[in-house]
């Protein structure tokens, strides 16, 4: 668990992080989402002490991070950033092996973790191993960054920006991929974009900053269906916001039982997804592919009961 109480960060006379406090749960993802210079990174860097705090405590599982030496501190938490920061003269295995290495950890250990790692991003060991970063395609070298930051195996892990200079793509496929490893690994995360729709793909809760304030801390679902006035508002108010409400939901929560024509959509699928099937092939309802053999089907009327307000 991380606390963030009271935090500020003033340079010179400006206030780039401006009185926040905000608690993340235990292996739980946290996004920072707001427009260019409001504090996002600032307070990201300020819970591995890259930035010192001006005022304010940040604890991590009860220790107060203050109490504890920089380098220490940050050995034992992931730091991935856009562009990965790979070091271009070292092999991506030497690349994940930086921190167990330092750590000290037995080369056998090292090798170990960089094989499991490399095969945890759907990297061959053998063929990835002793390449060097410039060999790999930009979402290769994105993973290798991220399996870096995994490495001592960290029980926090924070994220700048880790998929901005990736294409949409295989960036919506490395968003999915992280999903799967957080959840497997259990790492808390905190996560920095300035793209809500990442956010509320990521978060179990969204932090929305602006001019150095934290504006609203809540789940997606409660920023979409109750933004704070003002600024919050208008970053998911706009027109995708009924399409945002879908995205959250699961064709299995809104399934009633009955029979359909055509290929089932699978209950995993997201209302978004199955609203857009629907639209595509021209039908009010669709089959939906379950575990049990009841026939279920997903209908355009429970889809649009999910979209509104009133959602
Ligand atoms: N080392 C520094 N010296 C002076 N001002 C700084 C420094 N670092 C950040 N700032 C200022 O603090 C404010 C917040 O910056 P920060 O990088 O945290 O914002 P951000 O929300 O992460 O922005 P971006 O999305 O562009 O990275 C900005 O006005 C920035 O210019």
């Amino acid at each position: 668990m991380i606390e963030v109480e009271h935090v500020s960060r003033r340079f010179g006379k400006a206030v780039a992080v401006d009185d926040v406090s905000l608690t993340v749960g235990r292996g739980s993802i946290t996004v920072l989402v707001g427009t260019s210079g409001s504090g996002k990174s600032t307070l990201l860097r300020m819970i591995n002490r890259l930035i010192e705090p001006s005022s304010g405590t940040v604890r991590i599982d009860g220790r107060d991070t203050a109490t504890v030496p920089g380098e220490t501190l940050r050995r034992g938490i992931g730091y991935a950033i856009q562009g990965h920061g790979l070091f271009p003269h070292w092999t991506v295995a030497r690349n994940i092996a930086t921190v167990p290495t330092l750590l000290g950890w037995d080369k056998a250990r090292v090798d170990r973790r960089v094989e499991e790692l490399l095969a945890l991003f759907e990297l061959d060991p053998a063929t990835y191993g002793p390449k060097f970063p410039h060999q790999l395609s930009g979402g290769q070298q994105q993973r290798v960054g991220v399996a870096r930051a995994l490495a001592a195996e960290p029980a926090v892990l924070l994220m700048d920006e880790p998929f901005g200079a990736l294409d949409p793509l295989i960036r919506a496929k490395a968003q999915q991929d992280l999903l799967a490893i957080q959840r497997r690994l259990g790492v808390t995360v905190v996560l920095v974009t300035h793209d809500i729709e990442e956010a509320i793909q990521l978060g179990d809760h969204i932090a929305v900053m602006d001019g150095g304030r934290l504006k609203q801390y809540a789940p997606p679902a409660e920023i979409l269906a109750r933004p704070a006035p003002g600024y919050v508002e208008r970053l998911v108010g706009g027109g995708d916001r009924p399409f945002r409400l879908l995205s959250l939901a699961k064709v299995g929560e809104a399934a009633e039982s009955g029979t359909a024509e055509g290929t089932p959509i699978a209950e995993t699928a997201s209302l978004r997804d199955a609203l857009s099937d629907l639209l595509w092939r021209g039908v009010e309802s669709l089959p939906v592919a379950g575990a049990d053999g009841a026939p279920r089907r997903i209908t355009l009327p429970a889809i649009l009961k999910r979209a509104g307000q009133a959602a």
